[in-house]
């Protein structure tokens, strides 16, 4: 029997939940801030990002988010940023991931929409020729930026149109971003077909949760751990198999949870409700997706059994093609019964 680690380690995998501008590896970091020397507050060194990467509670979090954003300055910076984090996943044995872009975000630092999405679909492209790892999209709405933000996303989702686009999501915080205001263009998106995949009950209680599925359509919640301190949402969110994007680390380093000990993943699971395992920013937490597992695997008392049957968790939640889907399936029914021999 392999060690839980290593069993993680091959075990073949889909992410559901993880931002592209998060993911910036501390080196891919480290070459966009020495490109901007001295112009930005992000260190050009590996070391000092560590501790650059310290969140004092969430809206502190944001805002050293945007400030990585602020490197990102045209569309070869783009580029180099998705194959970076397309060859990370891959290592790790993502076959599959639904990557969060933030197209808005981009536009409004000067790098025009066609330019942006040709660049992400081109790297997408080159990375399932290079690793083997089919990525789509998500183009979320940074929610600070309000209603201008979902009128400019919803717009580039619709005119780009990009291949890789599948989803359409809402980011940033929630406090003070409630979620019915977004109703208009998550009605427009899933009317073109996008699905729905807002953030909810992250930072903020269970109506935040109740409020993406009623007014957005949520068809997954990004986060949405606040479910947990009410029963009636979990029931409903079990019975209507409506899944959760649980990143454990993450609510731990931006303080909406206060300690991995009290994640409430546990309670998520024992009620029924179907979770997938994510890294979120993964760079910025410290963390990488089999780390997540581990995680998991620590909270839910699991053993390799367990773990797989997460994995397969995350590919029944994930937007798939039903061939893609048993394909995965079949590839970690393989792994699980050959390690598990
Ligand atoms: O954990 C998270 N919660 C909410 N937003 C996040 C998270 N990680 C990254 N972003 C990103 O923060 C930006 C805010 O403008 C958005 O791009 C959102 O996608």
């Amino acid at each position: 029997m392999t060690d839980l680690p290593t069993f993680i380690a091959g075990l073949p995998k889909v992410e559901l939940h993880v931002h592209h501008v998060g993911s910036a590896s501390p080196r891919i970091v480290a070459e966009l801030a020495a490109r901007h020397e001295g112009r930005s507050p992000v260190p050009a060194d590996p070391e000092a990002l560590a501790d650059y990467f310290a969140f004092r509670d969430f809206a502190h979090f944001i805002e050293v988010y945007l400030s990585v954003v602020d490197l990102i300055r045209d569309a070869d910076d783009v580029w180099l940023l998705t194959h970076e984090v397309a060859r990370e996943l891959a290592r790790q044995q993502v076959r599959y991931a639904e990557l969060t872009v933030t197209p808005y975000s981009h536009v409004h630092r000067g790098i025009p929409a066609p330019a942006f999405c040709e660049a992400i679909e081109d790297a997408r492209k080159r990375a399932e020729a290079d690793f083997g790892i089919a990525l789509r999209w998500c183009f979320d709405i940074p929610g600070e930026a309000g209603l201008p933000a979902a009128e400019e996303t919803l717009r580039i989702a619709l005119d780009e149109r990009p291949d890789g686009l599948i989803s359409f999501g809402l980011g940033g915080p929630e406090i003070g971003v409630p979620r019915p205001q977004f109703k208009p263009y998550f009605d427009q998106a899933r009317a073109a077909g996008l699905r729905s995949v807002p953030h909810a009950g992250e930072t903020t209680g269970p109506e935040t949760v109740w409020d993406a599925l009623r007014e957005l359509g949520a068809e997954r919640i990004g986060h949405g751990i606040s479910a947990a301190l009410d029963p009636a949402l979990l029931t409903h969110l079990a019975e209507r198999r409506i899944p959760l994007e649980v990143c454990p680390t993450s609510n731990v380093r931006t303080r909406a949870v206060a300690t991995i000990e009290e994640h409430p993943l546990p309670q998520l699971v024992e009620a029924g409700v179907l979770v997938s395992v994510n890294s979120d920013d993964p760079p910025m937490f410290g963390t990488t997706l089999n780390d997540e597992y581990a995680v998991a695997a620590r909270l839910l008392n699991l053993d390799p059994a367990g773990v797989a049957a997460l994995a397969r968790d995350a590919v029944t939640a994930a937007f798939l093609e039903p061939g893609e889907r048993a394909r995965i399936s079949g590839e970690i029914d393989a792994y699980a019964a050959a390690a598990t021999r």
